[in-house]
């Protein structure tokens, strides 16, 4: 596959390794709003910045390029980048975490939610730590645990950034040196505390993913997730 690279930062230069060893070409690293012609990709994968992302997938899309997005930040376009993925009958995944590690954490994180629907003794928590060059807050993945257990656990209907509250969940970000991403669901009583934690020990189980969907994406039309990727859930 020849692939653009939409955001050539940390995310962008590891996909790259990735994609060289799956016997994949890269033919743009585009950082800012570099000039480049994306019909010479197969398909693009955006690893950008909040504020970048909708304007690299909507360029991509607008030119029937298959793309993949893993920025955070930017969901408030994401119906829009819908839309015009629909208009244009093209292909387009985001996903807020492309680990298969974290992939199975969201599965136990569902389940465990509604085990825990019934024991109201328990409030949820989540903590998030990343490293301090993020510009997101709180990060994707919690918001996507926290939305998945708020769609089972009825005592919960929105989620709250450092901050408790009766029924939001509460999502504390923390930001320290070098921490690829560490997400911990917490849920106390007074007697004890239950919780399931994922530690990303660095940043290659997110690459993988990316090529993983990439290369599960070209040829098929759609708006897709990484359950359709990984067949799981
Ligand atoms: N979904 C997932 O599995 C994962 C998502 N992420 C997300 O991916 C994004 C990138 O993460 P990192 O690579 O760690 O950040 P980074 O800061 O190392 O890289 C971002 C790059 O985007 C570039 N950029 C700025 N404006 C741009 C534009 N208009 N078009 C293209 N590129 C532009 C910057 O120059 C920078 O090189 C973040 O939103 C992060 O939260 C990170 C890891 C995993
Ligand atoms: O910015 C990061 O680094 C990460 N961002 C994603 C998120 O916001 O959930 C995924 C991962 O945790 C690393």
């Amino acid at each position: 596959m020849r692939i653009a690279l939409l955001g050539y930062g940390k995310m962008g230069k590891t996909i790259e390794q990735i994609a060289l060893q799956r016997g994949h070409t890269i033919v743009i690293k585009a950082n800012h709003n570099d000039n480049y012609d994306i019909t010479q990709a197969d398909i693009a994968i955006d690893f950008s910045i909040p504020s970048a992302a909708f304007k690299n997938i909507s360029h991509s899309l607008t030119h029937n390029i298959p793309v993949i997005s893993g920025t955070t930040g930017w969901l408030k376009d994401y119906d829009k980048a819908v839309a015009l993925c629909e208009a244009k009958n093209g292909a387009f995944i985001y996903a807020s975490n492309f680990s298969l590690g974290v992939n199975i954490f969201f599965e136990l994180n569902t389940n465990l939610a509604k085990m825990m629907n019934t024991l109201k003794q328990y409030k949820v928590s989540i903590e998030e730590i990343h490293h301090t060059q993020k510009l997101d807050a709180p990060s994707g993945t919690a918001i996507t645990l926290a939305n998945d257990i708020i769609s089972v656990h009825s005592n919960y209907n929105s989620w709250q950034l450092n901050k408790e509250t009766d029924n939001a969940i509460q999502i504390l970000a923390k930001r320290e040196e070098d921490v690829p991403g560490t997400h911990t669901i917490n849920y106390n009583s007074d007697i004890d505390t239950i919780n399931i934690k994922h530690v990303a020990h660095n940043r290659q189980g997110f690459a993988l993913g990316a090529v993983v969907a990439a290369e599960w994406l070209l040829g098929k039309t759609g708006i897709f997730t990484m359950k359709d990727v990984l067949n799981i859930g």
